[in-house]
């Protein structure tokens, strides 16, 4: 048998249907392996076992694994609000969860310093966050959407002291974590136009903003900022969302407007963004967000706000360019 041939037969059975290719030149066996679709820690693995198996073989001193990434194109999609508490990460969860139940493999990165919310909203608070390497690794969620948050990084109450660079970094560990096969990252941004959006744009400039607001007049005004900035910035706005509209009164059954009515749309129409739905306070929606039960998840009376929501921007994916 020649060499070359002793190393092919030298591969385990199981990962010979990987292998590329196998070259044997003065020593030194050269494996290029298809590694798409395998996580980080199971591609170091194979490398790992091809080393191994290839490494016994009489007549190689030397072994080389080039193993070939995934070719993913992960978009990113920025959630934003001018002002906060105006329900910007309830929105961002709910699509996420939304759109993985429509098949779509989808992180959520809690870029909030200032109130992370995502792992309590996601249900995985109690998960603590490994590394390997120094890449994290996301969590993975019970609804299919994986989540790494600010919150993991920075001890409690200590996100005012964080400035420029820091927020840069760890916004490049929560972005530059190993993803694997996640095809669209949404960012739940802080509120309003500081470290973390600008920090964002220049390092990973999102493929479009959705930007949440209550219809208050004072929010909007706020809103129209955080549209500005991206406008500034080349982010398509995908739209503008209004939360917290009508409240139905579940005693009584009438419908208040305790912050406005209307007022987004009319605010969306007048600034030229496309107005993508509103959600109705509720107390429901409040309740099943605290224990980490995104109402999209489940058959819920308010699941189809969000769908409706995740649909349009499913559809705003669908024109960017991968
Ligand atoms: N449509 C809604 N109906 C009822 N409660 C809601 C609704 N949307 C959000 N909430 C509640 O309002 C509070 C603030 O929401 P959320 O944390 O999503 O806002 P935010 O804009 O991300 O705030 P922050 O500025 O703290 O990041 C939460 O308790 C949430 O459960």
């Amino acid at each position: 048998m020649s060499s070359e041939a002793a190393v092919k037969s030298a591969i385990p059975a199981e990962l010979s249907g990987m292998v590329r290719s196998v070259k044997l030149v003065d020593g030194v066996a050269t494996i290029v392996a298809d590694a798409s679709g395998l996580g980080r820690s199971a591609a170091t693995q194979l490398q790992g076992e091809l080393e191994q198996a290839v490494g016994a073989v009489e007549g190689v001193n030397e072994v080389r694994v080039a193993l070939m990434a995934d070719k993913v194109s992960r978009k990113i999609i920025a959630v934003g609000s001018g002002k906060g508490g105006v329900g910007k990460s309830t929105l961002t969860t709910n699509i996420a969860v939304a759109l993985a139940n429509q098949g779509m493999k989808v992180g959520v990165v809690d870029a909030d310093i200032y109130g992370p919310s995502q792992p309590l909203l996601l249900g995985t608070a109690n998960e603590k966050v490994r590394a390997e390497d120094k890449v994290l690794i996301p969590t993975q969620s019970e609804f299919g959407v994986k989540v790494l948050s600010m919150g993991q990084l920075i001890e409690q109450g200590k996100a005012i002291a964080w400035r420029g660079p820091m927020v840069g970094q760890a916004l490049a560990q929560l972005m530059e974590a190993d993803w694997g096969d996640t095809e669209l990252l949404i960012v739940d941004l802080p509120p309003g136009t500081g470290d973390v959006q600008l920090t964002m744009l220049q390092k990973f400039k999102p493929d479009g903003a959705v930007i949440v607001s209550t219809p208050q007049d004072l929010a909007l005004i706020d809103a129209t900022r955080a549209i500005d900035l991206f406008r500034q910035a080349q982010v398509p706005v995908v739209g503008l969302v209004e939360n917290m509209a009508g409240y139905l009164c579940p005693e009584c059954g009438a419908v208040s407007n305790p912050f406005g009515q209307g007022g987004t749309e009319a605010a969306a129409q007048a600034m030229g963004v496309p107005f993508m739905g509103r959600v109705p306070l509720a107390i429901e929606i409040r309740v099943a967000s605290d224990t980490g039960q995104p109402p999209a998840a489940n058959d819920t009376q308010h699941g189809p706000y969000f769908a409706g929501i995740a649909a349009q921007l499913g559809e705003f994916l669908g024109t960017v360019k991968g």
